[in-house]
């Protein structure tokens, strides 16, 4: 919100129109906030927070498109590269909430939250519980703050820096590394 302080603007007229202010947003309003979902949504899409998802081993050979995955191989879900797949998302590496609303006003992009939590069997058993908390935590914090930049010692605006860095990914690596190799 900060790095697109016109989005806050935008979404906190529509909470004011919606749900007034004498209450905070609750779950039957959200259909009503499409803004807000947007927000939710490129959120998730945008810095998808398991960038690689979460490695699997192979129990057996499996043949893909011609490829031999030997047994034993370890393999990784390129979620981020979904996400930022210019294929289907224009502009993918920019935050652009317009991108899910249907046309001719949005592009009509589908969201990413059916691949943002992973595939199959060992999908993320806390899908539900996070996407809600991420919506009712946005919308609430939208209807009653107003997030602006703060400043260093020195009185410089802190911009937050939005790069990927190393995290659960080089955590896991290692361990592999330490476990397998
Ligand atoms: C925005 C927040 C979250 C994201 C993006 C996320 C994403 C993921 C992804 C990508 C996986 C790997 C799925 C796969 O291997 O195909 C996963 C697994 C898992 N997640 Fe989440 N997750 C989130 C929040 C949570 C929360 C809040 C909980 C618990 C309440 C949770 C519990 C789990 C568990 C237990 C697994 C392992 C499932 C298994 O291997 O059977 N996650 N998550």
């Amino acid at each position: 919100m900060i790095l697109h302080p016109e989005y806050q603007v935008m979404a906190q007229k529509e909470i004011d129109s919606v749900v007034g202010d004498q209450r905070l947003p609750e779950f039957e309003d959200r259909e009503s906030l499409p803004l807000v979902e947007c927000i939710v949504q490129e959120t998730l899409r945008w810095r998808s927070g398991v960038p690689l998802g979460i490695p699997h081993s192979v129990r057996k050979d499996d043949l893909y498109r011609g490829m031999l995955i030997p047994k034993g191989s370890l393999v990784f879900a390129n979620i981020t590269g979904m996400s930022l797949d210019e294929s289907v998302y224009s502009d993918a590496a920019c935050f652009y909430l317009e991108r899910f609303l249907s046309k001719p006003a949005g592009r009509g992009e589908p969201y990413f939250n059916n691949t943002v939590f992973g595939f199959g069997r060992r999908i993320c058993t806390g899908q539900y519980v996070a996407e809600n908390t991420l919506w009712v935590a946005i919308a609430s914090i939208l209807a009653s703050c107003k997030i602006i930049n703060t400043v260093d010692e020195y009185g410089n605006i802190i911009v937050p820096d939005t790069t990927f860095t190393e995290g659960l990914g080089r955590i896991l690596f290692r361990t592999i590394d330490d476990l397998y190799l």
